[in-house]
């Protein structure tokens, strides 16, 4: 299956919030005619309301995609909808964080074609990464097939196994929330230091971005980027004594963020 098969039979996207519509905008702008997706959402956003996709119309009997993006706790009242789709050739990807496919095989049927996709939400300016992992049903082909849609959106990696995922989870699901707030927190303490929110803000924000891109365009390593910027005995160092002191920086405070993310989508399998 590829780009082709999905424009040509559809494009289902059961949910279509924040990760539903970060998909659908770079999917979109990767060229998918929006007349070949099925928004089903009873809160359509104006995005979606405004992207010329289908909104809770009719769905196609047998589409060549479902997305599930509802989140955990809502799976329960939004799957039974697509029970029909189960069973066939839809290849169903689902991003919900902690649902395990074994779930929904149980709900969809054990024959279903399942893909367990973890991205986020710099798939809306095409700076995504997902990992992926596919039931037997699936196997190579809809393990491709989700990887040339997730591809549109950024870069895909595959899972060895699914176990891996909630870690992933805590990791690149969650992830740009830390850096979000890393942004926000580098601001604030430069407006303790008298700078204006404004000020404090633009140079926040163009740092951690401008670090982001040296990062992943430089042939170092980000250890070595970070020696770079260390003159011995200079600012940079008095700064990240602070940051990397092993008891109480951010290394013991990131292992206890990404545990706590890990652990919680290993909660929500149990609901
Ligand atoms: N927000 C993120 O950064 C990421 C979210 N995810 C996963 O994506 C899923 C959605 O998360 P968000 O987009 O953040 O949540 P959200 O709350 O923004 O979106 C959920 C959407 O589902 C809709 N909905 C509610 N009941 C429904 C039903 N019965 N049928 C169809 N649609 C229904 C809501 O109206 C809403 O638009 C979750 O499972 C989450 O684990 C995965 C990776 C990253
Ligand atoms: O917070 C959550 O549960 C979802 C999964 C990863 C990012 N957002």
């Amino acid at each position: 299956m590829d780009m082709k098969d999905v424009a040509e039979k559809g494009l289902v996207l059961l949910g279509c919030g924040k990760m539903g519509s970060a998909m659908l905008q770079g999917w979109l702008a990767d060229g998918l005619p929006a007349t070949s997706v099925w928004v089903k959402d009873p809160y359509p956003n104006d995005f979606v309301q405004r992207a010329g996709v289908h909104v809770n119309a009719d769905l196609p009997a047998s589409p060549a995609i479902v997305i599930i993006a509802v989140k955990p706790q809502m799976m329960a009242d939004a799957l039974p909808v697509l029970a029909a789709m189960g069973n066939g050739t839809t290849l169903f990807v689902s991003v919900a964080a902690g649902i395990s496919i074994a779930t929904y095989e149980g709900m969809l049927g054990s024959e279903t074609p399942i893909v367990r996709a973890m991205p986020n939400t710099p798939a809306a300016v095409g700076k995504g990464i997902t990992a992926i992992v596919a039931n037997a049903h699936a196997g190579d082909d809809g393990l491709g097939a989700a990887e040339g849609l997730l591809q549109a959106v950024g870069q895909v990696v595959r899972l060895e196994r699914e176990e891996q995922m909630d870690a992933v989870t805590g990791v690149s699901g969650s992830g740009p929330a830390y850096v979000f707030h890393l942004i926000e927190t580098l601001a604030a303490a430069g407006e303790a230091q008298g700078l204006s929110a404004d000020l404090s803000m633009a140079l926040a924000k163009a740092t951690v971005a401008g670090a982001g891109v040296l990062a992943e365009l430089a042939e170092e390593t980000p250890e070595q980027l970070r020696i770079n910027v260390t003159s011995p005995n200079g600012t940079t160092q008095a700064g990240l004594e602070e940051l990397m002191d092993p008891a109480n920086g951010l290394p013991p405070l990131m292992l206890r963020t990404v545990g706590a993310a890990t652990l919680r989508s290993r909660e929500l399998a149990n609901g």
